[in-house]
Formats: C-alpha cells, sequence, structure tokens
C-alpha cells in the first residue's frame, strides 16, 4: 500500500465541490438518504435536491420526513422527493437506489469521543445495512455516521452475511477531513481554496486522521513546529465544532457539503467521466490497515483502482504508524459486534 502512485492528474474531482453541475457525462441518478431529517440529512438533502443529476431523492428517518419532503419538493429543480417515516417503511425508501448516503444516528456532545457514539449508533447502522443488503445490495453505500472506523466495518459484516458484500461499493465518508485540510492549508498559505487538494488518509477519528501534507497541490512546506500544529487541528476539527456548538451537536452543514460532493462524485463516475479521485475509508486488503482511508479512483461499479498512499515523507510515515493500533481496534469492535452471538 505504501508504494502504490497517485497522479496529480488524477485529483480532478477533490478541486471544488461545486464545479459539479457541469454535466459533461450526465446519467440521472436515484439517491436515498437516510437520516434525512437530521442536522446533516436536511441540508444534504437539499444539496442533492439541488443537484441535476438527482432524479429521485428518497428521504428516510424514524421522525419528520413528510415535512422535509414536502419543503424540498417546493423547490424547482428535476429531483422528485419522496417521505418515508419508520422501520416499515426502509424497505420503500431504497427500492432502487443507485446510492445510499447514511447520517443515521446520534452526534457527540462536548467531552465525547466518536467511539462513545458506538454504543447508540452501532445497531442503527447495523439495521439499516441490512435492509440495503436486501433490497438494494448493488447501490453504493456511503456511511456518515460515527464512528465510521467500526461503522464501515460493521456494515461489511452484514453484508458478507447476506451474501452480497462488495467492498468496491461500501465507503466510510471522510471527504470533510479533506475539505477542511485544503481550507485550512489555503487560509495558512494565502491560496485560492479552489486550486488546493491535500489528501487525507487513515481513519475518521482523532490520530487516525492523517493529512498528506508533502502531497498537496500546490505544493508547501511548513516549518516543522507548524506542520504539527496543522496536522493536530486537522485531527480535532470535528471536537473544535463540537466545542463551538456546545452541546448542540457536531459539523452539519460542512458534513452536508462534504457529503455532497463525495456523491456528485460518485454519480460523475458512474456516469463514465474519468479520472475522479476522492478519498474514503474503504476495505483495503492490507494485513495491517483491513479499512483505510486512501485515494480512490472512481469508476461506474464505485472503487476502480485503489491509489494507496504513494510516497509519503516521515513524517507522515510516522502518523500513519501512530494511527494503526486505534484503527485496528476500531475495526475489531465493529466486527465483534456483529459476530458476538456467532
Ligand atoms: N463522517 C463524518 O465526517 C461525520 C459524521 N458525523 C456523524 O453523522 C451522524 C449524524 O449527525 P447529525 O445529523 O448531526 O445528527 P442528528 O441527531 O441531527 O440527526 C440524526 C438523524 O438520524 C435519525 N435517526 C436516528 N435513528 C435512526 C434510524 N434508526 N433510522 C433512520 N434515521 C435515524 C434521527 O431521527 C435524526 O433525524 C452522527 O453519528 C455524527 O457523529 C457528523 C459529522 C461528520
Ligand atoms: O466530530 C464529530 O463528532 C463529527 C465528525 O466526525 C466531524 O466533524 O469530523
Amino acid at each position: 500500500m505504501f508504494s502504490r502512485i497517485i497522479s496529480p492528474r488524477n485529483v480532478k474531482s477533490a478541486q471544488g465541490v461545486l464545479r459539479h453541475f457541469s454535466l459533461s457525462a450526465q446519467r440521472d441518478a436515484r439517491v436515498a438518504v437516510l437520516g434525512a431529517s437530521g442536522g446533516i440529512g436536511q441540508p444534504l438533502s437539499l444539496l442533492l435536491k439541488e443537484n441535476p443529476r438527482v432524479t429521485e431523492l428518497a428521504l428516510y428517518d424514524v421522525v419528520n420526513t413528510p415535512g422535509v419532503a414536502a419543503d424540498l419538493s417546493h423547490i424547482s429543480t428535476k429531483a422528485k422527493v419522496t417521505a418515508f417515516s419508520g422501520e416499515k417503511e426502509l424497505k420503500h425508501a431504497v427500492k432502487d437506489a443507485e446510492i445510499v448516503l447514511i447520517p443515521a444516528g446520534v452526534p457527540r456532545k462536548p467531552g465525547m469521543t466518536r467511539d462513545d457514539l458506538f454504543n447508540t449508533n452501532a445497531g442503527i447502522v447495523r439495521d439499516l445495512a441490512k435492509v440495503c443488503a436486501k433490497i438494494c445490495p448493488d447501490a453504493m453505500l456511503c456511511i456518515i455516521t460515527n464512528p465510521v472506523n467500526s461503522t464501515v466495518p460493521i456494515a461489511s459484516e452484514v453484508y458478507k452475511q447476506e451474501g452480497v458484500y462488495n467492498h468496491k461499493k461500501i465507503f466510510g465518508v471522510t471527504t470533510l477531513d479533506v475539505v477542511r485540510s485544503n481550507t485550512f492549508i489555503a487560509e495558512a498559505k494565502g491560496l485560492d481554496v479552489n486550486q488546493v487538494y491535500c489528501p487525507v488518509v487513515g481513519g475518521h477519528s482523532g490520530v487516525t486522521i492523517v493529512p498528506l501534507i508533502s502531497q498537496c497541490t500546490p505544493p508547501v512546506s511548513f516549518p516543522a513546529e507548524e506542520r504539527e500544529k496543522l496536522t493536530r487541528r486537522i485531527q480535532n476539527a470535528g471536537t473544535e465544532v463540537v466545542e463551538a456548538k456546545a452541546g448542540g451537536g457536531s459539523a452539519t452543514l460542512s458534513m452536508a457539503y462534504a457529503a455532497a460532493r463525495f456523491a456528485n462524485s460518485l454519480m460523475e463516475a458512474m456516469s463514465g467521466e474519468s479520472g475522479i479521485v476522492e478519498c474514503a475509508y474503504v476495505f483495503s486488503g492490507d494485513a495491517d490497515t483491513k479499512y483505510f482511508s486512501t485515494p480512490l479512483l472512481l469508476g461506474p461499479n464505485g472503487v476502480a483502482k485503489n491509489l494507496g498512499l504513494s510516497q509519503i515523507n516521515e513524517y507522515e510515515h510516522d502518523l500513519v504508524k501512530e494511527a494503526i493500533p486505534e484503527l485496528e481496534s476500531n475495526v475489531q469492535k465493529g466486527e465483534d459486534f456483529i459476530h458476538k452471538d456467532d
């Protein structure tokens, strides 16, 4: 994994999200959002409703979807919005979905880690994944719900149990880490943020978030102390928002933006556009980093090629080393949750 190459030519999609309305290779897409009434779900659904590639937008939650859907349905864009509430309607929500985005579950409050959400969110993701595996096994499954490091292995084990597992189509959405890195680097260097792309690898919590500043486009460098400060800020950016919201939840608007961008990149790749690259947390197959976020070349069937880490410097190598034990334990915890009754 450490030696695979990512070419800067492949970072096309990573630069600026709302480029996404260039419709060179238009293909209609049916998208479902599970957890659509929440802090992320609502603005994410708004951004999807605005995306001309989306023809059908199914909103599912345990509460409030009729109101959210009625509201969105008055917007004069193409997507047909439908509402589904409660467990019994879930199968109807995901029927025919090609992309399923999951922001269902509880967010952090100050003082909590993402892993503290496991007890509530693991079961939510397991149950949603079970229905998706049965009803829309070929859809791209994009998991936003924390702890992402564990919820992606949970969904993967469910798909294995149902006999429909395809690791190329199950993603932990880590786009927000890239969005933040691009923003913070652009601010620090006085660059146009639309021209900045910094891949972020590893996982999606604390030390498992590893920005690869040495691979930034355009190239940037920082004195060691500044680089360390910037890296730790990127790793703790979620907590920065949790603390600023002071009990009101975690990042919602920036997350909606990030997920809308990731979904748009998937839609572009599904349309046959080439050179679409996004970082996401996926099954990597490596022994020490079984699930790992890396730049991925996306294609019509999900991950076309895992581009790996490419050349990383010694500082980044140490960060990856620091990430691995926590990732391993997060992955194990997720897998154990599904197999506890085996
Ligand atoms: N991957 C990432 O980068 C990020 C992940 N998150 C995570 O996203 C999740 C959602 O965050 P928010 O939207 O702020 O929370 P929220 O509490 O505002 O919304 C969650 C929504 O999920 C719904 N829900 C709960 N159980 C459900 C079920 N079984 N089926 C369907 N819907 C269900 C709730 O009714 C609610 O509408 C959290 O776990 C949070 O930690 C948040 C920010 C970034
Ligand atoms: O920090 C949180 O709990 C939400 C999240 O994942 C993020 O903002 O990156």
